[in-house]
């Protein structure tokens, strides 16, 4: 093993770094005192089914550093529940899934336990996690290039900038004060949990799909007294629950359905690109529409897998939708050409914490997560016409009303000459006025239910359809639209409708451009230039703060376990 681990990464076989992985899961569960858990190896799993060579062309990818693993596999200590960069296997809507057990509250307080935290040792460990996540897996392994840059890219920064024009302020003039008050705000992105917290849910127990813990960081809260709200209490889905009497015609999508027949010996096959792909096809349809839509595109959105998704000059987050490859498809979805594989990864150590009472819960990446990489799906149950008003902080609308009364997709789709008659047709019945989808993760969802809202949010939600063009078949995923650095809390933007009914327009976001920060007026009338400059002064920022609390002591325990091992 010494000698496996000493190799550079770019001359591991597959089966190679397998055993390195098996070797670092058993050194952390013997640190983490933890029980093994299952080892689920889709990718090896689908690797044997379909012969998959071990290909030397399947080069490592280098992570943001180019440091390899030779370099830091061997300081890797406690490793947190992600030891396993696959979640359960996803089914599609309406086919039997997964749904966790109902938590209650009794078997929540059971589990409730105060633990130590080492803020700058947890980020550290969840970065060497993220690393060895992508080069132990073979469908990420060579595919898959994870980048995070020590300056800020144009692109990112203009979309940043249009971001906040959309929600605050539009062709301002006035220079932003770089003051001390807004460095504070900046300075303060990064969530630093105390030193004590409260560990709520620890491992899989409840929601089994996934690795998250949640932790409650209410000073003074002790495990007999501590808060558990009803939030807490919900069934886990990694996919969407559609009622299969109620909604028969939406799942049976017959002759329409998109499916293909792609195969490969390797480990992903290139459905992306690959012009016979229906599926492909489809992507390729919706990008050419995306572009009629953004007339001020200068480029087009790609959907593939693992190609960033960067919304471009969008009016709207809502404009922007891809088609995917599917489990129902030859390549089984593991391909280049599903966005939502990614997804499936455990690449990405989030965690859910609650920092005061009023916002409730929140979720924080431990890992520097680049810009376009779609990190959460909204699961729940697919609703039709009213919601229980009850669950309406909860819900997100499938498809959205444009100013004609029709659903841009279903618009713009009408619009394509191209377009299956058929397909058209059903989809108009779908969207029939009055008729309104949403998914509601009240009583069922997943992690994405918790994602808090935010003046100057770091995600945006885009529509991937899988197999057809029904509410049934939409997905609904939160990309990120810049690079979220580790520690830093992840958030999307609720709408303006939101903040006024279910906010009252009291928004705890906590950020410079929010209405109720004193800095508001400022950044409201702040002209293109600053902003631009605002967005370069926090990233560069931020990368800093990650470069000296994680890159930096990488390299030092590097450094220092090398010469050791000499
Ligand atoms: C979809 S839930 C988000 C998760 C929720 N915090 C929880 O603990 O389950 C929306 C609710 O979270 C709270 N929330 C989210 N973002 C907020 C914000 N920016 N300001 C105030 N409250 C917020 C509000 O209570 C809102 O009704």
């Amino acid at each position: 093993m010494k000698k496996l681990l000493s190799k550079d990464t770019k001359t591991l076989t597959m089966v190679q770094a397998e055993k390195i992985a098996a070797y670092l899961r058993i050194i952390a569960l013997k640190n983490g005192k933890r029980k093994p858990m299952p080892k689920i190896g889709i990718a090896k799993k689908w690797r044997k089914k379909n012969g998959a060579r071990e290909s030397s062309s399947e080069t490592s990818s280098e992570d943001s550093e180019g440091t390899s693993t030779k370099d830091w596999s061997n300081i890797i200590k406690a490793q947190p529940d992600g030891v396993t960069n696959k979640k359960e296997d996803r089914n599609g809507p309406g086919e039997t899934y997964g749904v966790g057990n109902l938590r209650t509250k009794d078997s929540i307080r059971k589990d409730l336990k105060v633990v130590k935290w080492n803020e700058e040792e947890n980020l550290i460990q969840c970065e060497i996690q993220a690393r060895l996540a992508i080069q132990t897996d073979p469908e990420l392994r060579g595919f898959y290039k994870r980048k995070i840059d020590p300056r800020i890219h144009n692109g990112e920064m203009k979309t940043m900038v249009r971001i906040h024009q959309i929600l605050v302020g539009k062709k301002g003039t006035l220079d932003i004060t770089f003051n001390e008050a807004l460095l504070k705000f900046i300075k303060n992105e990064r969530y630093i949990p105390p030193k004590q917290r409260l560990l709520m849910i620890g491992n899989k127990s409840f929601d089994w799909q996934t690795n998250v813990k949640v932790f409650s960081d209410i000073p003074k809260e002790i495990p007999a007294t501590a808060d558990i709200p009803n939030t807490m209490l919900y069934r886990y889905t990694n996919s969407l629950h559609v009622d299969k009497k109620k909604f028969k015609n939406l799942l049976d999508l017959g002759k329409t359905e998109v499916k293909c027949e792609c195969c490969h010996s390797g480990s992903i096959v290139p459905c992306w690109a690959n012009e016979k792909c229906p599926c492909y096809k489809q992507n390729v349809r919706l990008r050419g529409i995306q572009k009629i839509m953004n007339q001020m595109s200068h480029s087009r959105t790609n959907f593939s897998t693992f190609e960033p998704i960067y919304l471009r000059d969008n009016d709207s987050y809502f404009d922007t939708f891809g088609f995917a490859c599917s489990e129902s498809c030859g390549c089984k979805g593991r391909c280049t050409n599903n966005v939502t594989l990614l997804l499936e990864k455990d690449i990405y150590q989030l965690e859910v914490f609650r920092k005061n009472a009023n916002m409730g819960f929140g979720i924080r990446t431990n890992t520097a997560i680049p810009r376009g990489t779609p990190i959460l799906e909204f699961t729940g149950e697919l609703v039709q016409g009213k919601v229980p008003v009850a669950d309406g902080d909860y819900v997100y609308s499938v498809f959205q009303e444009a100013e004609n009364g029709e659903d841009l997709i279903s618009a713009t789709l009408m619009k394509d000459k191209k377009a299956n008659k058929k397909q058209v047709q059903e989809l108009k019945e779908h969207l029939a006025e009055g008729k309104e989808w949403f998914i509601n993760p009240k009583r069922i969802g997943n992690l994405a239910r918790t994602c808090c809202h935010s003046c100057e949010p770091n995600l945006s939600l885009v529509r991937v359809f899988q197999k057809g063009f029904t509410p049934a078949h939409c997905r609904l995923i939160l990309v990120t639209q810049e690079v979220v650095f580790p520690g830093v809390e992840l958030t999307f933007d609720y709408g303006a409708k939101y903040i006024e009914e279910h906010l009252k327009n009291n928004c705890l976001c906590g950020r410079a451009s929010c209405k109720s920060s004193p800095l508001y007026k400022m950044m409201d009338e702040a002209n293109e230039k600053s902003l631009e400059m605002y967005q370069t002064l926090r990233y560069h920022y931020r990368y800093n703060d990650f470069k000296t609390k994680v890159l930096d002591p990488i390299e030092a325990k590097v450094a220092a376990g090398t010469s050791h091992g000499e």
